[in-house]
């Protein structure tokens, strides 16, 4: 964990997203957005299929670039950074689907995870030199840590494609940790697990804001999130239409209408 995520007080913005839009051709994903994410806390997007959710979080991290607005992390325009650039300034994510090589153990794919942030070429394993050697070691001790961190160790030497819905999750939580983040964006973290493991995964997530990791996350489950997040942004058409707090997001006559309503809510 970086220091400064732990000295920078929290509840300060982490990330500030000023007048956000990413249009596609003629539509318009993400509109006019502007919101903070609180530093320490657990953030949460919540919108009917289609409201832009994906689309902000690809925008965050460099995968597509802004139509137009800005995005500041910890004070810093990343709004132009490739993805590589936002994740070595400390923001990761976890995607919808996590990919894993299904053939290799649950470790060796955490250490692929963490060797792609690592520096040794080809030269140096053609010599098998001394900083190859020191960073595979590094890898595998911080994959093993990752592993420990998410409470994935007793499976450390199963086939990746042999783990359980949830524990795929939770890899993808170890791998997030790979890049040593400040802010982790986690794209429908409990979508198709059941109810027990949801709880556990809820979890795990505030043992990350316990170890100075700011979270967002998008949500369809409303039970989890209306437990669990401290505030909540809701997006429908690509526009906010409401954030606030729990209570006051599930009392929003415009939140019902376009969302909470809807057959979408898990409650
Ligand atoms: N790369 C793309 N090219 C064109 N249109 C896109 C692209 N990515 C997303 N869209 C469109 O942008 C809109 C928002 O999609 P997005 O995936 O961000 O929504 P979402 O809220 O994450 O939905 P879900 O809850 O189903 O994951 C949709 O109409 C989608 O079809």
């Amino acid at each position: 964990m970086r220091d400064e995520a732990r000295s920078t007080a929290a509840g300060s913005a982490c990330l500030e997203i000023r007048k956000l839009t990413k249009r596609f051709g003629g539509l318009v994903a993400v509109n006019d957005v502007s919101t903070t994410i609180e530093r320490g806390k657990i953030n949460a997007i919540i919108g009917p299929n289609g409201a832009g959710k994906t689309t902000f979080f690809n925008l965050i991290s460099g995968v597509h670039p802004a139509t137009s607005g800005q995005i500041v992390f910890n004070g810093t325009d990343v709004t132009r950074l490739r993805t590589d650039q936002v994740a070595q300034l400390g923001v990761s994510r976890t995607f919808q689907t996590t990919a894993l090589f299904d053939m290799a153990t649950v470790l060796d794919n955490l250490i692929v995870g963490h060797r792609l942030r690592t520096r040794a070429n080809l030269w140096d394993v053609i010599v098998n030199s001394a900083r190859l050697k020191a960073e595979e070691k590094l890898c595998r001790e911080k994959a093993r840590e990752a592993l420990d961190f998410v409470g994935l160790s007793h499976i450390a030497h199963r086939m990746a494609g042999d783990i359980t819905q949830e524990e795929r999750k939770r890899v993808a939580f170890a791998l997030a940790l790979a890049t040593d983040p400040q802010l982790v964006l986690l794209d429908e973290p409990a979508g198709g697990v059941n109810p027990d493991e949801t709880l556990g995964l809820a979890e795990l997530i505030r043992k990350f804001v316990r170890h100075g990791i700011t979270v967002c996350l998008i949500e369809h489950k409303m039970n989890m999130i209306m437990s669990l997040a401290d505030k909540i942004m809701v997006l429908n058409y690509g526009e906010k239409i409401a954030e606030g707090t729990p209570a006051e997001i599930r009392n929003n006559p415009a939140v019902i209408d376009a969302y909470l309503g809807a057959e979408h809510a898990d409650v």
